[in-house]
């Protein structure tokens, strides 16, 4: 709890561009519960003066009472409405503000900042934490400020009625707004953190689930899968119905406190009426208010029960946002490269500082728009140096690119001198043309038939109905494995990149696809520096003027 301090204040710093939008939020929720005592006070005032009027036969103006009931039962029921419209409004700007934030904290430290963190773990821990924010601003930070606010307001108004109602109607509402949320947090800090660990357990199980669905089936495996499910929803429900049950005596202690109010301010004023220093009418005027008062506080220990969750959700948000950057500093503007020739001299890369190096020693020269193919068992360390090239991963020994160090050029350079057609590249849940214009948006129609012609689906292209406007599914699951790779490498085409790593572009194609691939890849990119990353020497021939191979990280021959 000790750093709670700066991580609220931070929260706050986010929230800063929308505070116009909070406080006119909070405005209204003040006013709401304002109109909602004021109602209340009026209405037990106006039936108990009337009552008075009646049995004395004297006579009252009941118009203006009768007008300001309507106006704060207008009041109350509007601001309701326009609270929550104009509450939630701002909290959804912001969350969509946030993701972005952290997105944009996030995408510096991939791969290798966030190693550590396994895909569906990221993504759905990520998700429930930026929800679980809006609690902090909706749910927790909002209803505070708004008790406090309207707290003092009616404590005031009561005790300059009567000051012995306003004292312990004050005190009732600081026992309900302060002790029992206290109280209800301490409780829900336990099975509140359990609910939370075991929802993102289940998140990540059924994205699990989700995604390696036809492995599990063809494995027979879904039955025990679903009961581990299972299992992990009855532990998440069960954390939830102990949370649920600290909730429901919290709420029961509030309503007591209402009610001693209710009793505590009608006795007094029934008192003060009998000593004769205050007016009948004002008796069930002040305990109305005082029942109506308790509005105002009944949100905060289902509030404060979010305490830990919220806080929790926002220590680990920052944490990632906040993890230094494992690659760098880069220089703010490149060289221009002399030419497209590479040089690894004395190169070591290791994936984790205790982990053996998967380069060890690399030496290796590429010539100026040399095609070379590198040869090696599978965990040579082919696939490192194309990470190494775009400074996925650091490394040791000196790497120069067009006559530079690797380390003078920035990101964006080395990204665009570069292609790489990955193995493990990512294909987007999105139409053709879209996948290809990832990495040109502005690149016209032309220019992606001809990047995908060369990468050999013309045809397939001719045969889609929808052509480029073709959905290919999650990860281009509507695609062949081998179409698949060679949309990778259409989409790195498309860059035109001065060297051209092909990481390989031949897996999953039968023998004359891959012939025509290649020679196809080998005439477009005439002149230029192209590495061909592959375990099959056939391809290696018919592509490259130069085979090297590679053993245990580093060139064997
Ligand atoms: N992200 C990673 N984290 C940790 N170790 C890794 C990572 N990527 C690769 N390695 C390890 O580094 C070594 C070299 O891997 P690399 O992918 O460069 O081999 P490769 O020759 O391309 O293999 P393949 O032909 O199977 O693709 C291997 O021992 C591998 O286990």
């Amino acid at each position: 709890m000790s750093d709670a301090g700066p991580v609220i204040s931070r929260l706050l710093s986010l929230a800063r561009p929308y505070r116009g939008w909070m406080l006119l939020a909070g405005g209204i929720a003040c006013l709401t519960i304002l109109a909602s005592v004021a109602l209340m006070a009026v209405a037990g005032w106006f039936i108990a003066a009337m009552a008075i009027a009646g049995v004395t036969t004297g006579m009252m103006n009941y118009f203006l009472p009768a007008a300001a009931i309507r106006l704060f039962a207008i009041l109350r029921t509007g601001g309701r409405y326009f609270e929550r419209l104009v509450s939630h409004e701002a909290t959804f700007r912001l969350l969509a503000e946030l993701r972005l934030w952290l997105f944009r904290r996030l995408a510096p430290l991939a791969p290798a900042g966030l190693a550590d963190r396994r895909g569906a773990d990221l993504a759905a821990g990520l998700q429930a934490d930026v929800e679980t924010l809006q609690h902090a601003y909706l749910r927790l930070g909002a209803p505070i400020v708004v008790a406090l606010a309207c707290g003092v307001l009616v404590v005031a108004l009561l005790t300059a009625l009567h000051p012995p109602t306003g004292l312990v109607v004050g005190a009732l509402l600081i026992a309900a707004g302060g002790v029992v949320p206290g109280l209800a947090r301490r409780a829900a800090e336990r099975p509140g953190s359990e609910a939370v660990a075991h929802r993102a357990a289940l998140r990540v199980a059924v994205a699990d689930f989700l995604q390696g669905g036809t492995d599990l089936r063809a494995a027979g495996a879904v039955g025990r899968r679903l009961a581990a499910l299972d299992a992990l929803g009855d532990r998440f429900a069960d954390a939830q119905r102990r949370a649920a049950l600290h909730g429901a005596f919290a709420e029961a202690a509030v309503g007591l406190c209402a009610w001693l109010a209710v009793w505590g301010a009608a006795l007094l004023a029934a008192g003060a009426v009998t000593a004769g220093t205050l007016a009948p009418p004002l008796v069930p005027a002040l305990a109305l208010a005082a029942l109506a008062s308790f509005e105002a506080v009944a949100p905060l220990p289902g509030a404060m029960q979010r305490w830990g969750e919220v806080m929790a959700a926002a220590r680990r948000l920052f944490a990632l946002a906040d993890r230094p950057p494992p690659i760098g500093p880069f220089p703010a503007r490149s060289p221009a490269p002399c030419d497209d020739g590479l040089d690894f001299r004395a190169v070591r890369l290791r994936y984790a500082p205790d982990g053996a190096p998967a380069l060890d020693g690399l030496d290796l020269t590429i010539a100026p728009g040399c095609h070379m193919a590198i040869l090696g068992p599978s965990g040579a360390g082919k696939s490192s140096i194309a990470r190494l090239l775009l400074r996925f991963w650091d490394y040791e020994g000196s790497v120069t690119l067009g006559g530079h160090d690797l380390r003078e050029y920035t990101p964006e350079d080395l990204r665009r001198l570069v292609g790489l057609a990955a193995q493990e590249a990512h294909l987007f849940n999105a139409t053709l043309r879209e996948n290809l214009r990832v990495a040109a948006p502005e690149a016209e129609e032309e220019a992606l038939r001809r990047c995908l012609a060369l990468a050999g689906l013309d045809e397939v292209l001719g045969e889609l109905p929808e052509g480029l406007d073709t959905w290919i599914g999650e990860g281009g699951a509507r695609l062949s494995a081998g179409q698949a790779r060679r949309l990778v490498i259409a989409r790195t085409l498309l860059r035109a990149p001065l060297i051209l790593v092909l990481d390989e572009p031949t897996e999953n194609l039968d023998a004359t696809t891959s012939r025509r691939l290649l020679a196809a890849l080998a005439r477009e990119r005439e002149g230029r520096t192209t590495v061909l990353i592959t375990h099959d020497p056939a391809a290696a021939r018919l592509f490259a003027e130069r085979i090297v191979h590679m053993e245990a990280g580093r060139i064997a021959g």
